[in-house]
């Protein structure tokens, strides 16, 4: 008998492009949103996007909440499941980097609440996805939340944003590439649940990203626009598998031990983007891929080494040997690396010298 079933949950609208901000009013509208909204924020953020949405609200009559976080923790969202009660609000409007989207992604599961994504850094595909990251214990990886019901996402406010950030989004694109090959090795190796479609949609994605690479240029609006769509892509890839598996391998495993190890360390998609130069390496030898990975980084200003991340050599070897437990997930790494072989792939692969 045949007995599968699949539940995808995406956003209903999506809205990318040249001062789509004004138009969060219309896409509430549009999604028949009902009541006050509260916007989710952090101190740039605010004055960037999160102000100016909050005068558009008003001048077409609803009386926004604003909420500022200032950290990714659970006393953030706790703060926001106050304010939203206070306030009354109906809906929530996360502006903001990582940090205030995911927020407002946990919270709004916790409240049963709507919310719209509106992203003012193109800086990884969490933005877009129906997973949510806030440190907790040794936790750093993503858990299955609320995906949001639109995301709106302004070209020209996402360009401006510092050109790190923009980089960072285009790694965390990259990295999906070895993402995929863990995948594929842990279906064959463990059985585990794979989907062809989300895996096609990921690849296809970081592939498109490096067909690209030369449209990603500081100040370009359309660098924005192509990393953005990219995003948006991958984040449906996550969200057809119910699973991060397509977007998230070694190379992620390896980024989430470095935020335990080293909490001011370089951003998410940096530092996965490292991480996915050394596991194309392990997954196919001095011939494999690893070096087409590491060119399409380095063109688009992304950083290829310890060195380049602000981490020191003794940190990604600690990473490298370690990480494999912090998650039950398959990867390239097995049952681990030893230390002779974690320095030989970094050193392969000119992560340390
Ligand atoms: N859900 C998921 O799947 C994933 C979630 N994450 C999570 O996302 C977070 C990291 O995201 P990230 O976006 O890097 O971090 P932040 O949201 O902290 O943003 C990074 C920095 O950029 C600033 N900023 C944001 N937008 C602008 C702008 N337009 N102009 C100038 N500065 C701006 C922020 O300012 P300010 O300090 O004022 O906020 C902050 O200092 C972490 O909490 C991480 O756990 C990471 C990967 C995947
Ligand atoms: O960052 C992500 C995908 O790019 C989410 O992956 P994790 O589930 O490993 O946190
Ligand atoms: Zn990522």
């Amino acid at each position: 008998m045949f007995e599968k079933s699949t539940w995808i949950r995406l956003p209903r609208n999506v809205v990318v492009g040249h001062g789509v901000r004004s138009s969060v009013v219309e896409v509430v509208d549009d999604l028949h949103l009902q009541g006050r909204p509260l916007l989710v924020t952090s101190p740039t953020p605010r004055k960037v996007a999160a102000d100016p949405v909050a005068a558009d609200f008003e001048a077409a009559g609803i009386d926004p909440a604003i909420v500022t976080i200032e950290t990714a923790t659970f006393d953030s969202v706790e703060r926001v499941i106050e304010t939203a009660e206070a306030e009354e609000a109906s809906y929530l409007v996360g502006v903001g980097g990582g940090k205030a989207i995911d927020i407002a992604k946990m919270a709004s599961d916790h409240l049963e609440m709507g919310f719209l994504s509106v992203p003012t850094a193109a800086s990884h595909d969490g933005i877009v996805s129906n997973r949510g990251s806030v440190p907790e214990g040794d936790t750093r990886h993503s858990v299955a939340a609320e995906p949001p019901l639109a995301v709106v996402a302004d070209t020209e406010i996402l360009a401006e944003a510092p050109w790190e950030l923009t980089t960072a989004g285009c790694a965390d694109i990259i990295s999906n590439y070895t993402a995929v090959m863990d995948w594929r090795l842990a279906t064959r190796l463990k059985d585990v649940e794979y989907s062809e479609y989300a895996a096609a949609l990921s690849e296809m994605t970081a592939e498109i990203l490096v067909d690209n690479a030369d449209l990603i240029r500081p100040g370009l609006e359309e660098s924005a626009w192509v990393v953005t769509k990219a995003l948006m892509s991958s984040g449906v890839a996550m969200s057809i598998a119910d699973s991060s598996r397509p977007a998230s391998g070694a190379e992620h495993l390896f980024s989430h031990q470095l935020d335990r190890l080293e909490p001011n360390g370089a951003l998410h998609g940096h530092q996965v983007g490292v991480g996915s130069i050394m596991t194309a390496y392990l997954h196919g030898g001095e011939d494999g891929v690893w070096q087409d990975i590491r060119a399409a980084l380095a063109s688009i200003d992304a950083p290829t080494t310890a060195a380049e991340l602000g981490i020191d050599d003794e940190t990604v070897i600690e990473a490298l040997t370690t990480c494999h437990e912090i998650r039950d997930r398959y990867t390239i790494l097995g049952d681990g690396m030893n230390e002779r072989a974690a320095h030989e792939v970094a050193r392969k692969t000119g992560v340390i010298d």
